[in-house]
C-alpha cells in the first residue's frame, strides 16, 4: 500500500468561480406535471449541459494545477467518476473532473504530458490544507491499486485481462449521507436519470460555485434534506423513491447523537453488522446497503450484487449456478464467491468487472479483444505464409 502525496502548493481560488447565494427552501417549480418526464425533459439550472473546458486542456498551468502522486493506472478518471460510484461530479474538461469534496470545490485532471498523472485545482476551500487531505482522503489514496490487481490478477486471468485495458478504476471514499441519498436515488434506475435525481437534491446545499456550464454544489446536511417534501420529490419526477427519501431523512434525524454521525460510526463496525443497520432505512435493500457499505463506509469486501452482477457470477465464479434466477439467499452465495476469489478487497475487484459491463467499456474491450484476435491470427497466417501456405486476407 502507499499514500499519495501532494507535491506542490496550491494557488488561490480560481477568478472563474461565480458563487451564487444559498437557495432558500424548498427549491421546486410549482406548476410541473407529476412524471419524471419533468426531470428528464426541463432540466433545473443545474442539470447536464454541454462540458465546456474552462481551463486550458493543454498541460495545467503549474501556479494553479498540483500534482497528485497518483499516476494513471493508480487513478482513471473516466473509469472512476461516470461509472456509477458517483453521480455528482462532472466532465468540465479533457479528461477533466469536478466535484465537490465536502465544502471544497475541486477539479481533477490527466496531464497528457506526465504519462496521463492526475493533477488537481481547489476552487474554493475555506482550507487549503484542508482540501488536500479531504482529496486524498475521498480518494482512498493510500490504497495501492497496482499492489491489488497484481494480487486479484494472479488468482484470475480474466481479471487480468481487463485490468490491462481498464487501467485505474479505483473505488472512492465518499460522504457517508452523500453515498446513502445518491444510492436511494439509483434503485431501478440508469445513470443519467440517476445524476438529474442527485442533482435536483444536491442543490439544496450551499453553492459552491460555477466551473464550465455547470453550477456545484456542497451536498445538503440532512437539515437541509429535510426541508423538502415527499410530494415535492414526487413532483419531480422521484416517483416510489420520493418516500424512500424522505422515510430515511427523517430515521437518520431521530438517530441518538445525529444521523451523519450514526452513518459514519459504521466504518468501524463489521460488514454484516453495518448491512443490517442500513436495511432498516426505507429504500436500503441488500444492493444498495453493500453500494453504500463499499463506497462510503471502509467495508473493502462489500459486493453489491444485481441482476448484472449475478451475470458476471455465473459467467465466471459460479458457472453452476447459471440459467437459475437470483434470489436473496443467492446474493450472499455471490458474495461469498467473490471473497474467496478476491479477498478482503473484493468490492475493489467486483468494481472494474462491474465497469468492464457498462456499454463504453464494454464496446472498447470487445474492440481490443478482436483486434487482438486478429494480430494472433494474422500471426499464424504469416507463420504459414513462410511456410508457402495460402492466406487468406482479414477483413477488418
Ligand atoms: N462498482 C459498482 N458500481 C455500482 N453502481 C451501481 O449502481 N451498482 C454498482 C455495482 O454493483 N458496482
Amino acid at each position: 500500500m502507499k499514500r499519495a502525496r501532494l507535491t506542490m502548493p496550491l494557488s488561490g481560488d480560481s477568478a472563474t468561480i461565480k458563487p451564487s447565494p444559498p437557495h432558500p427552501l424548498p427549491l421546486l417549480p410549482p406548476t410541473p406535471p407529476q412524471t419524471a418526464q419533468v426531470l428528464l425533459k426541463k432540466p433545473r439550472r443545474a442539470i447536464l449541459k454541454r462540458p465546456t473546458a474552462l481551463f486550458s486542456t493543454a498541460a495545467p498551468d503549474s501556479s494553479t494545477w498540483a500534482p497528485l502522486n497518483l499516476s494513471q493506472s493508480e487513478l482513471s478518471l473516466p473509469l472512476t467518476f461516470p461509472t456509477g460510484q458517483t453521480f455528482r461530479w462532472r466532465q468540465t474538461g479533457h479528461l477533466q473532473y469536478t466535484g465537490s469534496v465536502g465544502p471544497h470545490l475541486i477539479s481533477l485532471k490527466h496531464h497528457d504530458d506526465d504519462n496521463g498523472g492526475v493533477y488537481y485545482h481547489v476552487h474554493r476551500t475555506p482550507s487549503h490544507s484542508d482540501a488536500e487531505s479531504a482529496l486524498l482522503d475521498f480518494l482512498n489514496a493510500e490504497v495501492s491499486l497496482a499492489d491489488l490487481w497484481r494480487e486479484f490478477s494472479a488468482s484470475d486471468p480474466r481479471f487480468a485481462e481487463l485490468a490491462q485495458q481498464l487501467r485505474g478504476a479505483r473505488v472512492l471514499r465518499q460522504d457517508p449521507l452523500e453515498c446513502l441519498i445518491q444510492f436511494l436515488c439509483s434503485s431501478n434506475n440508469n445513470i443519467g436519470r440517476i445524476t438529474k435525481m442527485v442533482n435536483f437534491l444536491s442543490s439544496l446545499g450551499e453553492c459552491l460555485g460555477t466551473v464550465g456550464d455547470f453550477e456545484f454544489h456542497e451536498f445538503p446536511t440532512l437539515e437541509r434534506l429535510a426541508g423538502v417534501t415527499e410530494q415535492q420529490l414526487r413532483e419531480a419526477g422521484f416517483g416510489y423513491r420520493a418516500k424512500y427519501i424522505t422515510g430515511t431523512v427523517d430515521a437518520l434525524q431521530s438517530k441518538p447523537g445525529g444521523g451523519s454521525e450514526w452513518l459514519a460510526s459504521m466504518r468501524k463496525l463489521n460488514l454484516p453488522v453495518v448491512i443490517d443497520a442500513l436495511s432498516t432505512l426505507p429504500g436500503v435493500g441488500p444492493k444498495v446497503a453493500a453500494c453504500i457499505a463499499l463506497f462510503s463506509l471502509d467495508q473493502h469486501h462489500a459486493i453489491p450484487v444485481d441482476t448484472h452482477v449475478w451475470q458476471i457470477a455465473t459467467r465466471y465464479l459460479l458457472p453452476e449456478l447459471a440459467g437459475t434466477r437470483l434470489t436473496r439467499k443467492l446474493c450472499g452465495r455471490v458474495a461469498d464467491a467473490f471473497v474467496m476469489k478476491y479477498g478482503k478487497y473484493a468490492g475493489w475487484a467486483q468494481t472494474l468487472l462491474f465497469i468492464a459491463e457498462l456499454p463504453p467499456q464494454k464496446a472498447l474491450v470487445s474492440l481490443n479483444s478482436r483486434s487482438s484476435e486478429e494480430s494472433e491470427s494474422l500471426k499464424g497466417k504469416d507463420k504459414k505464409a513462410k511456410k508457402g501456405e495460402a492466406v487468406v486476407a482479414l477483413k477488418s
